[in-house]
């Protein structure tokens, strides 16, 4: 019998909903609504939650107290931990980006001598040395978007999902997203092996999938196949079927979800008929 594998799941925040419920799409035990338990057995599936915070789930996985976590990208590089990301998971995406009062500052290259607030000081320093600027780090807990206005920096670097916080703080965009962040899966950096690692990240990619493409199937004429499977080409080969009608078969391909309707237009055009998309509930590639 395999150890038992044990995961970090963010407790709270923006992360703390689609975490959990990516975990029990791909078959495994999760808290209810609400739940705050700190701790989850998941016998069946020889695995253990920890529910921590987002921001602590690096340094548990960097240390080897835990096997694997679930996190931002930017809270990952901004502790600095011995770990690393094994799989992007689609959710949680932000940018972290520089803000300032309109017009009061134009480039990162003007910030010599200014002050930067930040909850994200390790991410941010180490950008500003890569960029060799001089600007002073000033490190806040949250709410960073009111240190302008209180006068406690000029300029500040945060996580910026629809932009609304920025506006309504008056803040500006300033410069290139200093990063492009999502929910990662992490694991140590040294790779050491993990027992029951490979079937999480199996499971894990088997949601993504799920998620991002649906099944068609749809009847044609046979001399039209090549031509149809160039216009939807499946994720290996689609599989094609001898239909009792002379001349016909059926198709059953996997297409990306969000072209899904433009697919079936173009497979309409050439001649096929009976097109129907079904979810993918689960699967495993
Ligand atoms: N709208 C968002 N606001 C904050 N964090 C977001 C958002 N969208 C995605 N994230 C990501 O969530 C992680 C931050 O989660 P965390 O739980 O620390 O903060 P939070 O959701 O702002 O919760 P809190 O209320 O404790 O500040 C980061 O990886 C960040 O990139
Ligand atoms: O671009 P938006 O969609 O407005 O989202 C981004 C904002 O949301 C988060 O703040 P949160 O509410 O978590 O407060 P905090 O700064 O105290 O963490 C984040 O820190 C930004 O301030
Ligand atoms: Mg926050």
């Amino acid at each position: 019998m395999n150890n038992v594998l044990r995961i970090a799941v963010p407790n709270k925040g923006a992360l703390s909903g689609p975490a959990s419920a990516m975990l029990r799409e791909a078959g495994y035990r999760q808290r209810s609504d609400g739940g705050r338990d700190l701790v989850l057995r998941d016998p069946d599936n020889n695995v253990e939650f920890f529910f921590l915070r987002p921001r602590d789930i690096a340094v548990y996985v960097g240390s080897g107290t835990l096997d694997v976590g679930i996190t931002g990208r930017d809270l990952l590089l901004d502790s600095a931990a011995p770990a690393k990301e094994v799989l992007a998971l689609d959710f949680g995406h932000s940018t972290f980006r520089f803000a300032a009062r309109p017009g009061s500052v134009r480039d990162v290259d003007d910030f010599d001598g200014l002050r930067v607030a930040t909850s994200f000081a390790g991410l941010l320093s180490s950008y500003l040395t890569e960029r060799k600027v001089d600007a002073e780090v000033v490190k806040l807990d949250g709410a960073v978007e009111t240190a302008v206005q209180l006068g406690v920096a000029d300029v500040i670097a945060d996580v910026v999902e629809t932009g609304t916080t920025l506006r309504q703080a008056g803040l500006e965009i300033l410069g290139e997203p200093i990063l492009h962040s999502e929910a990662v899966l992490i694991a140590r950096a040294d790779g050491a092996p993990v027992d029951g690692l490979e079937q999480l990240l199996r499971r894990l990619k088997g949601v993504l999938v799920a998620r991002r493409y649906v099944m068609m199937d749809y009847d044609i004429r046979a001399e039209h196949v090549d031509q149809a499977t160039a216009i939807a080409s499946g994720l290996e080969s689609p599989t094609v079927s001898p239909l009792h009608r002379e001349g016909w078969v059926a198709v059953r391909v996997m297409v990306p979800r969000d072209a899904a309707h433009r697919i079936m237009d173009e497979l309409w055009e050439i001649g096929a008929r009976a097109i129907l998309v079904t979810d993918i509930h689960a699967c495993r590639i």
